[in-house]
């Protein structure tokens, strides 16, 4: 999802001015990054073999859920080594020509980002072959019969894509990257971490448990995390109290978080599985007609949360929701004997 957009699908919607912030709250280095510790120490490598050798490092491919840390890795990818940024999106990249002209103007050692390269043209990504591989493009002048390629040099780059949907990359692409990081959702100690540091640049006094609960509310993600702070704040601010863990409970409450941080759509996802589908399987296209949303945000957004969460699982045949998800949602499976509810702790 590139930044510019409000992501509809976060439980507490950011403004404008929240967005910036959000900007303003990145890390700017490797060690200020909090947790990934896998993916850091393979990019630290990376990163510092290509400086010893003074040479651009590897492509870098970073894949997972939204709010993760790609925009923010790749801008420490450009950080660290003292190099131009030049940022796009797939989206933005519609034909040859517009990957050719951001290509042909990038300058020696230049970071490329490309956000939600899944969505770039096919046209595009067949030149980005070439130009990964061999720092050269084909370029084509004429039309028809005429039509000639002209063979054109670039300066060496670091292309750092990202995706949400590392599965739809066509294998020509993919395997061109030196190094693909997955990332994984946080847990609740490094959110904490993520929260106290954020509090900090807020100027926002909370205490140990308040921020405990939060971190565990914000579906394993970084940016929900910081926007649930900010909620807290919020309340804080306005009933004249403090930012404690009954303030968390309430302003969550308000903004119709549960206590495992699912939000409106993800019960939404549960609920139509659970009572119109009987549990499931019910397959992905069926599942978004149903609640209304797009397959893919339910694909790239929803669903590995619910997984990771163990609320799903993913079978050949479709979605099924699991014991622990009749649980949380108190429900009793038709024809299976058992407790209408169970305390979350059993989760
Ligand atoms: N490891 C981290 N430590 C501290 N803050 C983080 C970390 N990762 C992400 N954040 C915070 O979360 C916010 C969202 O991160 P970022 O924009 O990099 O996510 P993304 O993976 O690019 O999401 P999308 O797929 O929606 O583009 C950032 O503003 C940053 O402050
Ligand atoms: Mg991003």
């Amino acid at each position: 999802m590139s930044d510019a957009e409000v992501d509809l699908t976060d439980p507490v919607l950011a403004s404008e001015a929240e967005l910036a912030f959000e900007g303003a709250l990145r890390p700017r280095s490797l060690e200020e990054f909090v947790g990934q510790t896998r993916v850091r120490g393979q990019l630290q490598l990376l990163l510092s073999a290509a400086a010893l050798q003074q040479r651009t490092p590897d492509h870098i491919l970073l894949a997972g859920p939204p709010g993760l840390g790609k925009t923010t890795l790749a801008m420490i990818v450009a950080h660290e080594g003292g190099r131009p940024l030049r940022m796009s999106s797939g989206p933005a990249i519609q034909h040859a020509g517009d990957l050719a002209a951001i290509l042909s103007s990038l300058v020696p050692g230049e970071v490329l980002f490309i956000d939600e390269i899944h969505r770039m043209a096919r046209s595009a990504e067949e030149m980005l072959y070439l130009a990964m591989e061999d720092f050269r493009i084909d370029i084509m002048v004429g039309k028809g019969a005429g039509a000639t390629s002209v063979p054109l040099d670039l300066a060496p780059f670091t292309l750092v894509g990202a995706t949400t949907r590392a599965g739809l990359l066509p294998n020509p692409l993919r395997d061109r990257f030196g190094f693909t990081a997955h990332l994984e959702f946080y847990d609740e100690a490094e959110l904490e971490q993520v929260l106290a540091r954020a509090a900090t640049m807020l100027g926002l006094a909370i205490d140990g448990e308040a921020i405990a609960e939060i971190a565990g509310r914000c579906r394993g993600t970084p940016r929900i995390a910081n926007r649930l702070l900010r909620r807290v704040r919020d309340y804080a601010l306005v009933h004249g109290g403090r930012a404690d863990v009954d303030a968390v409970r309430a302003a969550l409450e308000l903004y119709d978080v549960d206590p495992l941080g699912l939000d409106r759509l993800d019960r939404a996802v549960m609920m139509t599985i659970l009572t119109r589908f009987g549990g499931g399987p019910v397959g992905l296209n069926t599942l978004a007609v149903s609640v209304g949303e797009e397959a893919e945000t339910i694909e790239a957004v929803v669903e590995p949360f619910l997984v990771r969460i163990g609320l799903i699982t993913r079978t050949p045949r479709g979605r099924v929701a699991t014991p622990a998800a009749w649980r949380h949602f108190g429900l009793v499976r038709e024809g299976v004997e058992g407790p209408t509810t169970l305390p979350i702790d059993d989760l």
